[in-house]
């Protein structure tokens, strides 16, 4: 029997979302790199009426569950002006928000149901910095918003550094009280401090992202070598980007701790050792994009 022919209906329009994501880590210099992309050509997010000014760099869409919760629409939004169109979308739009290296399933659903294929086509990057100094920095960074801000600017993130008398803890009751405790869970408190479970994370973007969309980059190099992570970069996204990396967001101030103390190294590097060995493994077993390092550099532990 011959089949009914039935008109072919068009299928609608792309939602053009934004061509590069950088995930995070949370700490591991993502405004560096997202300043000199922006700078260099890629397009910002807009900000809209009562959002914060950082959400020109980060849109906080898939972390945020009020605003994920809005759909993909919502979020492309945040990337339309007059004068782009789908095609600069699709080629030069960057979300910079660190805190979305815990959403690959977000990510991928999204990208998937805005049609174009452009689940296939999404560019994504990620930094890895050595665990202990990503938490110092998360604490400085924290220390340094609570002794600057009202607390009635402060929220439930900031107030992770703060004692019950209101005064800043230091880094040791920081590791102690909460560090330690957020690694023990795999949700509520400490999702910033979660971050360094890269294995984690990494092993579900590379469930739901073809391997060669995802390059995986080393802090250690983008410190002491930033011409060559700018490499990597610019081969990743096919294009060249005119400028350098430069220091961004070190929240530098006198109460800035550089080091960590020996027992607060001690107790985060007990738990870090076996899953950094973790994360080498699965970066060894899961080759990226060509350009990426091979192997993986182990990080260097702060001394
Ligand atoms: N170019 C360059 N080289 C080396 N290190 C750099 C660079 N730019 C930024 N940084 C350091 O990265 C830390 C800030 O990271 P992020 O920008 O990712 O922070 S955030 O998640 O957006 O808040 C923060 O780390 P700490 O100084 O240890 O706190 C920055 O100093």
């Amino acid at each position: 029997m011959m089949e009914p022919e039935y008109p072919s209906r068009p299928s609608p329009a792309p939602t053009p979302l934004p061509a590069v994501q950088l995930i995070g880590a949370q700490k591991a210099g993502t405004s560096a790199v997202a300043d000199w992309l922006f700078e260099g050509g890629f397009q910002r997010p807009l900000v809209f009426e009562k959002e914060p000014w950082f959400y020109s760099k980060e849109v906080h869409f898939f972390d945020t569950d009020h605003r994920y919760h809005q759909g993909a629409e919502f979020y492309a939004k945040r990337f339309q002006s007059d004068n782009t169109t789908p095609m600069d979308l699709q080629s030069t739009a960057l979300d910079a928000t660190p805190d979305t290296l815990p959403f690959a399933d977000r990510v991928r659903a999204t990208y998937e149901s805005a049609g174009g294929q452009q689940v296939k086509k999404v560019k994504i990057i990620v930094i890895l910095r050595e665990p202990v100094s990503r938490e110092l920095s998360l604490y400085n960074h924290l220390a340094f918003d609570c002794r600057r801000l009202p607390s009635s600017e402060r929220n439930d993130w900031h107030n992770q550094a703060v004692k019950d008398d209101g005064s800043v803890m230091s880094f040791d009751d920081f590791v102690m009280e909460r560090s330690l405790p957020a690694l023990e869970r795999e949700t509520g408190p400490g999702r910033s401090t979660r971050h360094s479970l890269y294995a984690t994370h990494l092993r579900k973007w590379f469930e739901l992202f073809d391997r060669s969309q995802i390059l995986v980059l080393s802090y250690d190099e983008l410190r002491f070598h930033p011409e060559k992570t700018q490499e990597r970069i610019q081969s990743f996204l096919g294009r060249t980007v005119p400028g350098s990396l430069r220091r961004s967001n070190s929240n530098d101030n006198s109460y800035k701790i550089a080091l960590p103390s020996r027992d607060a190294k001690q107790a985060l590097a007990g738990v870090f050792a076996t899953l950094n060995e973790e994360l080498y493994q699965l970066l060894d077993s899961n080759p990226g994009p060509p350009m990426e390092q091979r192997p993986f550099p182990r990080f260097q532990e702060p001394p």
